[in-house]
């Protein structure tokens, strides 16, 4: 399988690295051999000799080198080949983590060298014969040794140079004395056990039972429970820790704050820049590597726990509300929202319509069927799926596409891990700089208190709680300003806080932590979660992980600058349905007009066509999506069932007894079998389309058409879009496709019309780039701000190539070729193909005037754009067809379906 993939080049920069490697371990080999062929004869730096028969292998240079390394370091000499290809090593597999070197993390390691040094080379001095001339701790361990004799004894100064070794382990490794003791204790334990079983089964007292692990290391069993498996005892007690933290701060709280009201009042303006600046370089402190468990739970107790949790809040509601940000479990957005339920009925009136046709009868209610199924999935079966095809594959899982083998989803191992971050923030430092933000308001004239800080990965959000009778708007418009004195990049208002009655002013860290997708994968959230397409985002504002589910959004639409995070966000979204789900749960079409940032996914088996670049193509994958979905409407309506769940449970119920379900759509002139070919589980389809404005450019109004139409219907039949643009302009954010996709994502943009246009509201020009993004949830109009996880593309390789080696795609020929069949003509294309004519050029104007006026009559449309009657009513049936309006009821009145067009858009439509 592997000799089908492509040859791979490295890069320039990689193939530095990799010759960094090559050097360093052949420098370590040269040391080693200088030193193991070391002659005390040969002329070198200490000593003079014959240079015509120098011994050392390593030649004249060897004899100096060796000369040097063994008069310096005596036997320690020994571990510098062994330090010098570790450094090689580290540089070659962990550069990217060295770019973001943590400077605390590698003094303590630097500072744990030196101990740990020192004192080996002072105890090898003191207690080991000497290598040929030299002394065995070299003249280092000479020196230290010489000078704390005299002062400790030689039993004092042994331990002192025990405990420095011992120190220096610690802080040089992280890895604990109580650890390697308790390691120890467990292998002995266990080797005697083992021991003992084979000496009992050798004398034939007893059948020796296999090698096993105690019970509390069993549950590293799968790949992904991996990662985290040497710290499965820790997470527990730090969950344990933030109650017993937040009673000790809050009880000091009201007296600290007391304090240090009175004295940060008095600092001058340079002490307050200066305190600023201290504090927003600290916020962020990495200090130690550690495994994404231990992170993962750090994380959310650390901020919310100790920081978050017990900071400035005074009042009442304040701690009320505290309450709810404390709940462990991480955000999980898009339960039953309005706007979801509102869909759903159309779904429902949809399949209701279909079904009035429907000509089989429905034996089993589709709840007994869920439940049942329910009953049968547990957290467990997300890690390992058993993915053998049970029957006759349909159209979109042929059968020479259907994996033979159970398919493992890929490890957490093949993605980076994130570095262990702590707050080392006092809860002195944050009341000051809170001080700090109430009297900058008060240069403006405004009144506040800080009544919450919550510090986090990225930002520190500081609740406010405003005087009586000022206005929030006045902070927004202020925010450039408060940006400047307070001497950070940006500054967001947040006017509403869901629960509260506090606004919120959101000052970037100075030192922003990289969110990395290994940490939120690790989280409860994604690895409970159920539904095949649960998506990672990032972490909030507090640093919890926030995961959502793309079945309930139903459609995605991604927006944001250049440079934004755009690509690396759809990335994210891409590798969380890769780790989550099968080939047989979901399958992709990825368009990249750019033919740059999807391209990397061509060959993994979760595709159902190649990535498609060419934008004819793409018009035509997604007419296919239109049929596909008609398609399984029918075949719904005829089993009876609402949605692909419940079709899925269903055929999986009938196959279970015995009885798999006959196609009924099919007909005699379909193919060459004689009966019926057995229905198999559908798997959900996700569009993915990088730069749609590109294909709106290019393929013109019927992309947009074709998207609304999808989105309208789609997310009973199981597709969903995940849109993405850098233009978040009108032209390409129409109101049709926003009428029709409520889920939204805007990265940072250029301007507060573009925030506008993605959000309906300003905001996402406050942004800090680099993944940082506004959420807004199916229903809601609060978005929430979410740092996006970071993905490399070596990670994207990584994850693509082990599906690539798991199993083949199968890809759809017809996807691509397209064919216009009734299902999937657009009403405009059935009046172009009737009538001769596109679609109406005022289209976009009667729109947004009935969405405005929220309502619809074809004289007043023909009144409004000067139009005849007939021109009119033609308008108002595309209307229709598109979902903008309803089918005339009874009394030949029709209601708005979409929503009122927002300011921005109406002036560039009219
Ligand atoms: N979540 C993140 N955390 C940290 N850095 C990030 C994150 N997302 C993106 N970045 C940084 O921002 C850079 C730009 O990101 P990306 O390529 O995704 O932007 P984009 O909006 O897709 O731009 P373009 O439209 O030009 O492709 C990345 O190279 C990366 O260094």
């Amino acid at each position: 399988m592997l000799s089908d993939q492509q040859p791979s080049f490295l890069n320039g920069f990689q193939r530095l690295l990799e010759v960094g490697l090559i050097l360093a371990g052949a420098i370590s080999i040269y040391i080693l051999i200088t030193l193991f062929s070391f002659d005390p004869a040969d002329p070198s730096w200490s000593k003079t000799g014959n240079y015509e028969y120098i011994k050392n292998a390593g030649g004249a240079f060897g004899a100096w080198l060796s000369d040097i390394l063994l008069f310096t370091f005596g036997w320690l000499a020994f571990f510098i080949p062994v330090l010098v290809s570790l450094i090689g090593w580290l540089f070659f597999r962990k550069f990217h983590d060295l770019i973001e070197v943590d400077y605390l993390a590698l003094g303590l390691r630097l500072i744990g060298f030196m101990f740990f040094t020192l004192g080996l080379s002072a105890i090898f001095s003191m207690n080991f014969d000497d290598v040929y001339f030299y002394s065995s701790g070299g003249i280092i361990g000479d020196v230290i040794a010489y000078l704390l004799t005299p002062l400790f004894g030689f039993t004092g100064a042994t331990l002192l140079f025990l405990v420095s070794v011992m120190m220096g382990f610690t802080l040089m490794t992280g890895i604990s004395w109580l650890q390697i003791v308790d390691g120890i204790g467990r292998y002995t334990i266990l080797g005697s056990t083992w021991a003992f079983e084979k000496s009992k089964g050798a004398l034939g007292l007893e059948p020796a039972g296999p090698y096993s692990e105690p019970q509390d290391q069993s549950n590293n069993t799968s790949d992904t429970a991996k990662l985290g498996a040497d710290s499965t005892s820790e997470p527990k007690q730090s969950t344990e820790k933030p109650d017993v933290a937040k009673t000790s701060f809050e009880k000091s709280n009201v007296e600290k704050d007391q304090a240090t009201q009175t004295s940060v009042t008095d600092l001058d303006k340079k002490q307050q820049q200066s305190l600023l600046a201290q504090f927003f370089a600290k916020t962020e402190e990495p200090t130690e590597k550690a495994t994404p468990k231990t992170r993962t739970n750090d994380s959310s107790v650390d901020v919310q726990g100790t920081q978050a949790e017990t900071l400035t809040q005074t009042s009442k509601e304040g701690q009320a509300n505290r309450v709810s940000l404390d709940d462990d479990m991480p955000f999980e957005f898009g339960t039953e929202p309005v706007t979801a339920a509102r869909t759903e009925e159309l779904d429902d009136a949809l399949i209701d319509e279909h079904m009035s046709y429907s000509s089989i009868d429905d034996e089993l209610s589709e709840d007994d069927i869920l439940g049942a199924l329910e009953g049968l999935q547990t957290p467990g079966q997300n890690q390992e799926r058993d993915t053998t095809p049970t029957a006759k594959s349909n159209v979109l899982v042929p059968e020479s596409a259907a994996p033979k083998e159970p398919i493992t989803l890929p490890s957490l191992e093949l993605l980076d891990r994130p570095d262990k971050v702590e707050n080392p923030v006092s809860q002195e430092e944050l009341d000051a700089v809170s001080r700090l933000v109430e009297e900058k308001l008060l240069d403006f004239n405004i009144q506040a208190e800080v009544v919450g800080v919550y510090p986090g990965p990225v930002i520190t959000r500081f609740e406010l709680d405003l005087a009586p009778g000022i206005k929030v708007s006045k902070i927004s418009g202020l925010s450039k300003d408060l940006a400047r004195s307070l001497s950070a990049m940006s500054v967001r208002v947040v006017e509403v806080i869901p629960g509260k009655s506090y606004i919120g002013l959101e000052i970037p860290n100075k030192h922003r932590q990289i969110v990395r997708l290994s940490e939120v994968m690790d989280s409860p959230g994604f690895e409970n979660a159920e539904s095949p397409l649960t998506m990672v985002l990032g972490k909030d504002i507090g640093g919890k992980a926030v995961v959502v589910d793309l079945a309930k959004m139903p459609h995605l639409l991604v927006a944001g600058t250049t440079g934004s995070g755009k690509s690396v966000g759809v990335n994210t979204m891409i590798l969380s349905l890769l780790y989550k789900s099968t080939p047989e749960e979901v399958r992709l079409i990825m368009i990249d007009p750019k033919m740059l940032e999807l391209s990397v996914y061509e060959g993994i088996p979760h595709l159902l066509s190649e990535v498609v670049t060419d934008m004819k193509e793409a018009a035509n994958a997604l007419r296919w999506c239109v049929g596909e979905m008609e398609r399984r409407y029918k075949l719904m309506s005829s089993l009876g069932v609402r949605n692909l769940k419940g079709y899925n449970a269903k055929i999986e119920a009938a196959r279970k007894d015995g009885n798999p379900i006959r196609d009924p759509l099919w007909r005699s002139t379909d193919n060459m079998l004689e009966m019926p070919p057995e229905l198999d589980k559908l798997p959900a389809i996700v569009v993915v389309i990088d730069e749609f404005a590109d294909m709106m450019m290019i393929v013109g109004k019927k992309v947009e058409e074709l998207i609304a139409r999808i989105a309208q219907k789609a997310r009973a039949a199981g597709i969903h879009l995940v849109l993405a643009t850098q233009r978040p302009s009108v032209d390409v954010i129409t109101g049709l496709i926003k009428a029709n996709i409520p889920t939204r994502m805007a990265f940072q943009v250029s301007s507060k019309i573009d925030s506008r246009t993605i959000l309906d509201q300003q905001g996402a020009e406050n942004l800090l780039g680099m993944g940082d993004m506004l959420y807004l949830p199916p229903g809601s109009g609060v978005p929430t701000r979410v740092h996006g996880a970071f993905v490399d593309d070596h990670e994207v390789h990584a994850v693509v190539n082990d599906w690539k080696s798991k199993a083949k795609p199968n890809y759809i020929k017809e996807i691509l070729e397209g064919e216009m069949t009734e299902e999937n003509m657009l009403p405009g294309e059935a009046a172009e193909m009737a009538e001769g004519e596109e679609i109406d050029p005022v289209f976009d104007e009667a729109v947004a005037f009935v969405t405005e006026t929220r309502k619809v009559s074809i004289s007043s449309i023909q009144r409004k754009l000067r139009i005849g009657y007939n021109r009119s009513a033609r308008i108002v049936e595309q209307m229709e067809a598109m979902g903008i309006v309803s089918t005339p009821a009874a009394n030949g009145a029709r209601d708005v379906l979409a929503p009122p067009p927002n300011k921005e858009e109406q002036q560039d439509l009219i």
